[in-house]
């Protein structure tokens, strides 16, 4: 009988950290007659978690490190319930930083374990700016994560009210809903009523780093009038965030003034929240966006807390006709820049991407990334490879989004069912996040990721070999595999038998090619077999093979 998957824990040997797994038991029977065991990178935060706030792991590892103290928060305006740290003067804890100082800290081993790689990798990616660990030290409940090209790729999920529907207990559900399908990240999006509240509900009950937007709560805050907007109410928004523990937040910076008549051309403008906001600021007062002019000052907040940069792609293109225009490729300069002035305040940094794009124009996104940002970890909203499929563009921007992490994107933003329609709901999260775990993972595995092999192995294997039961337990959606298997074949011997409802017994290719194979082992070799050698000879490498043009 096969087991439910359950969770377990590697410990640390550095540290005193334990890092989840969720362990898939098989049928399977190895040489030494033990069932076959994978242990699944897991993003799901404690058991039963509620809605009352989670433990905070990392309290320690950061009080320990004794560059930050707490602060009195009745002088604070986080909306928060604990009191918040910052750093001592003249420090700046971030991981960036450390790495940089060869320092490794707890959060280092604890991507290590959960990535399956030497913490050694991690501190060379952390230190050259191709990675990044999102973790505010306002923020101790999140499970530290790696975002960069040589790791697994991410996937970030977009929550949030606006002002048509707001209730914080449908934003912690859709929360948990991103975390129970893989959530590696959560943005909370909020423009609605309670955007303050709701951050901080959320904050307290994620196990994953949350990033927001600073400049739309800015803009709730001075009344919804754009040209109302000063670096002054930016400044307090931002600071008020990172002391309730957002771990990264983007900024709409690489978007000038200059830039603004190259759009003029385009057939859906700027579609971005935040370029389009800033745009409407620089055009109204004639001046330089503030976050481009004061951006060093928002690098200075960042370094006291540990916030990672996101830079917004305010001029990404909104339409397959859009597709990398001038516009968007000068503003991708200008973010090149501002990876710089990142780094030189040790402040971590990734770079935000499209949007709507056709497939033959995806690759080049990517080229451009990496050569003017200096391979600072690209972050990407699919793409979308088509306009024509609302109600679906889960779909349409999967197979962008697929593509694109095959060429070395570290973050996938996920896109849901309702996009260009409306507000998405926990179910929509979920179709958005299953969409996105499978443009994720074939990001992987066409990578050579050994992890991803694996699984893919495992279950090809159990599909082979009419183990039903591990089948299901492999595969991203379980109760929807088993419930799609049962519409038909519901009886509990049917989970022994060796065809499905598709071709029924006498036509299943399957059963009869495993027949030919027992019949005369001489005839066909065991396929599987090999594979699994060639993957076991592989060794220690995460990486079989990697895209020579991203990664020479
Ligand atoms: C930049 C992207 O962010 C997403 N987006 C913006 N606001 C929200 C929200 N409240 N909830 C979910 N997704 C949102 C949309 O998908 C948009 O295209
Ligand atoms: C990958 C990603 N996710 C979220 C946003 C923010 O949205 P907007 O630019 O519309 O304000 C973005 N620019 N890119
Ligand atoms: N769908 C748009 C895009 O592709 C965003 C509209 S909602 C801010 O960026
Ligand atoms: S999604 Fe809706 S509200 Fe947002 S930009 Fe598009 S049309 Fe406007
Ligand atoms: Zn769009």
């Amino acid at each position: 009988m096969s087991e439910q998957p359950s969770k377990v824990y590697v410990n640390g040997s550095l540290f005193d950290i334990k890092v989840p797994f969720r362990r898939v038991v098989l049928d399977e029977l190895d040489e030494n007659s033990n069932n076959v065991k994978l242990d699944l990178y897991d993003t799901t935060g404690e058991d039963s978690p509620g809605n009352s706030g989670i433990t905070p792991l990392r309290q320690r590892w950061i009080s320990n490190r004794d560059d930050t103290h707490a602060i009195d928060s009745d002088k604070t305006n986080t909306g928060g319930s604990v009191p918040p740290r910052v750093a001592n003067k003249g420090k700046r804890p971030t991981q960036y930083g450390y790495a940089k100082s060869g320092i490794i800290t707890p959060e280092m081993e604890f991507v290590a374990i959960r990535e399956g790689v030497d913490v050694g990798i991690i501190l060379e990616e952390l230190s050259k700016g191709r990675a990044i660990i999102p973790l505010n030290i306002n923020h101790p409940e999140a499970e530290p994560m790696i975002i960069g090209s040589r790791f697994l790729v991410k996937v970030n999920a977009n929550i949030g009210n606006s002002s048509v529907s707001a209730n914080i207990g449908d934003e912690v559900t859709k929360l948990h809903t991103a975390i129970q399908w893989g959530a590696d990240t959560v943005m909370d999006l909020s423009t609605g009523a309670d955007i303050a509240l709701t951050r901080d509900a959320i904050l307290r009950n994620s196990p994953v780093p949350i990033g927001t937007v600073p400049i739309y709560e800015t803009l709730a805050r001075v009344g919804g009038n754009p040209v109302n907007l000063s670096f002054e109410a930016f400044k307090e928004t931002m600071i008020a965030q990172a002391m309730g523990g957002v771990d990264y937040m983007t900024i709409h910076a690489g978007l000038r003034l200059s830039h603004i008549p190259l759009t003029i051309p385009r057939v859906t403008g700027i579609v971005s929240r935040g370029g389009s906001i800033m745009a409407t600021w620089a055009l109204a007062h004639h001046e330089e966006n503030f976050l481009y002019s004061n951006f060093a000052e928002i690098c200075e907040i960042a370094s006291t807390f540990d916030v990672t940069i996101s830079l917004g792609d305010g001029l990404r293109p909104g339409s397959i006709a859009d597709a990398n225009d001038q516009a968007q490729f000068a503003e991708l300069a200008t973010l090149g820049e501002l990876v710089k002035i990142c780094r030189a305040h040790d402040v971590q940094v990734m770079v935000e991407g499209p949007g709507h794009v056709p497939i033959n124009r995806i690759a080049e996104n990517v080229q451009k990334e990496v050569e003017l940002c200096d391979e600072a970890p690209f972050y990407t909203l699919g793409p979308l490879t088509t306009d024509i499929a609302p109600g679906y563009d889960h779909i349409t921007s999967a197979i962008g989004a697929a593509l694109i992490a095959s060429h070395g994107t570290a973050m996938l933003c996920y896109v849901t069912p309702k996009e260009h329609l409306g507000l998405p709901n926990a179910d929509d999260v979920k179709e958005g996040m299953i969409a996105y775990k499978i443009a994720a993972h074939a990001g992987d595995l066409s990578k050579g990721h050994l992890g991803a092999a694996q699984r893919d192995l495992a279950l090809s294997r159990a599909r082979f070999d009419f183990r039903w039961e591990d089948q299901f337990n492999l595969s991203l959606d379980p109760q929807k595999a088993r419930a799609f298997h049962d519409e038909e074949l519901p009886a509990p011997a049917a989970k022994k038998a060796h065809f499905c409802s598709m071709c029924g017994p006498k036509f299943c290719s399957m059963a009869l090619s495993q027949r030919l194979k027992t019949a005369d082992g001489e005839l066909l070799k065991d396929p599987m077999a090999e594979k699994s050698a060639q993957f076991v000879d592989g060794g220690a490498e995460i990486y079989l093979s990697m895209p020579s043009k991203v990664r020479p």
